[in-house]
């Protein structure tokens, strides 16, 4: 009463869902799992749970309706069409039912048993620590995900290693993208500009309060790649300020993290400043770094068939992949 709501809430959000919003009490079908929370942001909380009737394992992320005064219930309502929409993509988090309490929604979504990918690209330990190979298949996964979001006109802006989880974590499973709190719809007739995200994943357009598009998630799967790879985060610095210069300088060096060229070429394709430069998900799914090796395809290849010739940059150019973007 008496605050005055700007009548066009943030653009870019989808307001019509399919789900039944259920009212029953969440614990008359599910049991919490006591102990550490899965993850925690400012307004959720994600919890294990089991479902009474199945024993299935699920991840509860409990939602708070009201932030800063303000009622949010639209923007989780938007998550909640978002992974609808994305229910037909197996590199998506499944949505499996949805309740209302008077202060929180829950969303009941599929387990991920491995966790988030950030603690095996930080990991010092040889055993957990990714190889070329791994981030290979994992990345060639995630690029199938945003490809599918991206045909939809979903952009995520937040991917980075802490939202994206894996089914098992040894062995190695598959990649699930999650947390679509900050996605948006984007068209062509509407502008976005808003600045979010997470600084050291954010694009320069973010800081330059441009127009925002799916490029804005190539530079983070840009950044994501180069940490898998590494460990390092390209842009961190000191604080804020630094990490936000470093972005909009382009500060990356690949030099001392001894990274092979078809990597270095990759990464190249997307960290760049103007957002149409960049390789689109379904160029980087072509380019030479992402085929699979010599050594995967003489597995797959029956013996007759004729071996590839080129290395794979001279078979990429052939092809006119993203590779020859650079
Ligand atoms: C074993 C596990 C460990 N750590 C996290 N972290 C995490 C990261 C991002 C978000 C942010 C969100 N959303 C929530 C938790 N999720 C896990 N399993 C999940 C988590 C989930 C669904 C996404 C919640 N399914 N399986």
């Amino acid at each position: 009463p008496g605050q005055t709501r700007s009548a066009r809430g943030p653009g870019g959000l989808l307001s019509e869902i399919q789900t039944p919003i259920r009212t029953e009490p969440f614990t008359d079908h599910y049991t919490i799992i006591p102990g550490r929370e899965l993850g925690r942001g400012k307004f959720a909380v994600v919890r294990k749970c089991v479902e009474k009737l199945t024993g299935h394992e699920f991840a509860a992320k409990f939602m708070r309706k009201r932030r800063k005064g303000q009622d949010c219930r639209t923007e989780i309502i938007h998550e909640i069409a978002v992974l609808e929409l994305a229910t037909a993509s197996a590199r998506v988090v499944n949505l499996h039912r949805v309740y209302e309490m008077a202060s929180e929604m829950v969303l009941v979504l599929e387990f991920a048993a491995g966790g988030e990918i950030f603690n095996q690209c930080v990991s010092e330990r040889d055993d957990e620590a990714f190889t070329e190979e791994d981030v290979k298949r994992l990345m060639r996964q995630i690029l199938e995900g945003v490809t599918f979001l991206h045909r939809h006109n979903v952009v995520h802006l937040d991917l980075k290693p802490q939202n994206i989880l894996l089914t098992s974590s040894s062995p190695l499973g598959d990649i699930k993208i999650v947390d679509f709190g900050l996605s948006r719809m984007v068209s062509s007739h509407q502008e976005l500009r808003e600045i979010m995200g997470t600084p050291e994943y954010v694009a320069p357009e973010i800081l330059n309060y441009e127009p925002i598009s799916t490029a804005t998630d190539m530079w983070s799967i840009g950044v994501l790649a180069y940490v898998m790879l590494t460990g390092v985060s390209p842009f961190l610095g000191d604080d804020k300020q630094e990490t936000f210069l470093n972005i909009s300088q382009l500060n990356v060096s690949y030099g001392e993290e001894e990274l092979d060229r078809a990597a270095v070429a990759f990464i190249q394709t997307l960290l760049r400043k103007q957002p149409h430069e960049r390789a689109t998900a379904e160029q980087c799914l072509q380019h030479a770094w992402l085929q699979p090796s010599l050594q995967e395809e003489q597995e797959e290849d029956s013996p007759e068939s004729p071996s590839s010739t080129g290395t794979p940059e001279q078979e990429d150019e052939e092809q006119g992949g993203a590779g020859s973007l650079v």
